[in-house]
């Protein structure tokens, strides 16, 4: 479960913070999908969610405990998946899984390691392969077996489909429909309103900072969500 109470981060004292008081809650099972316009607050969330940044006020909770007061244990429950994942380009997809796995403790056998490539949707032929000559979306499916290798309850996602082609991106969406069917909560911010509509359960609009809209995506079709953004974001 990912939570935040009141969570709020400002930079500048001189400037409006860049986060205000936001509330949240994804449980098991749902992804939630941040929009919102350049600056509007949504990797400041995915980074206070990580404890890569001090909250100015507010908690930020991961499986019901504080990422502020215990950082290093809420990063073993969660992944997270940035725009571009970063892995070693002279490594395999295989080498890169096997280590980043380590990394987060968990030592897997190499056939696990397949299975969960496979999972992932990377094809066999590409595991022995070098990253380097991977496409984005093959990477991307790199992240997703990280993720899973990780057996993370929460997964955290900044932009993951932009730059993806439209079949790779539903192909990720897919991905992350049944990661959550397995019990991960999901928080991606995106600018893709139609993906987000579409792979969503629930979607919050944010504006300087501020959750201005939250609701459950059987609501709202995708163009009555495109009027409420651009509603949302011009007032
Ligand atoms: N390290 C920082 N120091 C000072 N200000 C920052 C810092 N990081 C972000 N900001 C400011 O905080 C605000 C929110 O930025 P943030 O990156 O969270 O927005 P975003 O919604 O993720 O935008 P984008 O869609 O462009 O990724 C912006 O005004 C940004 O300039």
């Amino acid at each position: 479960m990912i939570e935040t109470f009141a969570l709020t981060k400002q930079y500048d004292p001189a400037r409006p913070p860049a986060l205000d008081q936001l509330n949240l809650r994804v449980q098991p099972g749902e992804i939630f999908c941040l929009l919102g316009q350049n600056g509007a607050g949504k990797t400041t969330t995915i980074n206070l969610l990580l404890g890569f940044l001090p909250p100015t006020s507010g908690r930020a909770l991961i499986n019901g405990i504080s990422v502020a007061e215990s950082p290093q244990e809420t990063r073993q429950h969660v992944a997270y998946l940035p725009e571009t994942v970063m892995l070693y380009p002279n490594l395999t997809g295989l080498e890169n899984l096997a280590f980043f796995s380590r990394l987060a403790g968990f030592r897997h056998a190499s056939s696990t390691l397949h299975e969960l490539l496979t999972r992932a949707g990377l094809p066999a032929e590409a595991h022995g392969r070098r990253v380097g000559t991977y496409s984005k979306g093959m990477r991307q499916k790199v992240g997703i077996a990280i993720a899973l290798a990780k057996q993370a309850k929460a997964l955290l996602l900044d932009e993951p489909t932009s730059g993806l082609d439209p079949k790779a991106s539903n192909e990720f969406s897919a991905l992350l429909t049944t990661l959550s069917q397995d019990g991960t909560a999901i928080l991606m911010a995106t600018h893709d309103i139609f993906r987000a509509r579409e792979v969503g359960t629930h979607i919050g609009i944010m504006w300087q900072g501020q959750l201005m809209q939250t609701l459950a995506t059987p609501q709202v079709t995708a163009q009555e969500l495109e009027s409420l953004y651009l509603q949302t974001v011009s007032s």
